[in-house]
């Protein structure tokens, strides 16, 4: 069995200043070690700013959505090479509030995948059921749909037992509400994400391929979800604008 480090990644949303992110990283760098791996995703008009924070300590950032395409007449977007400049290593691709409020396809969030892939920038793909969509019974079957798309797209990236993918599982009734999955329904959902993972490609990439979960987690729950088989660490919202929250959690990761 690999052993996967674990990640903890905090998404800012829209939320931030240059004052109030100063604080937040300067709050939070002491706990970063070795033994962890932690990225924060900034809004864009803040990632020269985290870059010169950051920028030769433990933690990287990223961005919180990416064009797909790599220049031209696509008002408001933000590009791969732009990121690049950066410094930018990962990228969130197909967060729910993407999908919700800007009607994002799982083709369009594979696409963006594998543009990001290509520009060497490592995608988080964000996947997840609504309350209505689990109480169906359809978890499984909504979240294979979301990724399906990304293994046709990206899969062939796949190699040597590795893939350049991280997947983020956040049900959508759990993000930003304070309801947590279980530790239990997590990892349930978890281990079935592990299992396409290996129908698709292969069980060396499954056993590399870091699954997140994100959704309310707090530094008073982080532990028991860290704890779980199929758990690599967290994709974190709310308490990520926190720096005592933030390190509370980076410590439950580093165990
Ligand atoms: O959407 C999330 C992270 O991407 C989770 O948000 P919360 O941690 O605020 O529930």
């Amino acid at each position: 069995m690999i052993a996967r480090k674990k990640l903890v990644a905090g998404n800012w949303k829209m939320n931030g200043s240059l004052v109030a992110n100063e604080t937040l990283i300067k709050g939070f760098l002491p706990e970063v070690t070795d033994a962890v791996d932690v990225v924060v995703f900034v809004p864009a008009p803040y990632l020269a700013q985290v870059q010169g924070l950051c920028q030769g300590s433990a933690v990287k950032w990223g961005a919180q959505d990416v064009s797909s395409m790599p220049n031209g007449a696509y008002t408001g977007e933000v590009s791969l090479p732009m990121l690049e400049e950066f410094g930018v290593t990962h990228v969130l691709v197909g967060h729910s509030e993407r999908r919700t409020y800007h009607f994002e396809s799982s083709d369009a969030v594979a696409d963006k995948a594998l543009a990001a892939i290509e520009a060497s920038i490592v995608p988080i793909v964000c996947v997840g059921e609504t309350l209505q969509e689990r109480e169906a019974g359809r978890v499984v079957e909504v979240i294979n749909a979301q990724l399906d798309p990304v293994f046709d797209r990206c899969g062939r990236y796949a190699q040597n037992g590795k893939w350049p993918v991280i997947v983020a599982y956040e049900p959508v009734w759990a993000i930003g509400t304070g309801v947590t999955a279980s530790p239990e329904q997590a990892q349930e959902v978890h281990a079935a994400i592990r299992q396409r993972v290996q129908e698709k490609l292969g069980l060396e990439v499954a056993q590399s391929t870091r699954v997140l979960y994100g959704g309310s987690v707090k530094p008073s729950n982080a532990a028991e979800i860290f704890a779980k088989n199929d758990i690599d660490g967290g994709l974190i919202g709310g308490a990520a604008l926190s720096s005592s929250d933030f390190s509370g959690i980076i410590r439950a990761a580093r165990g």
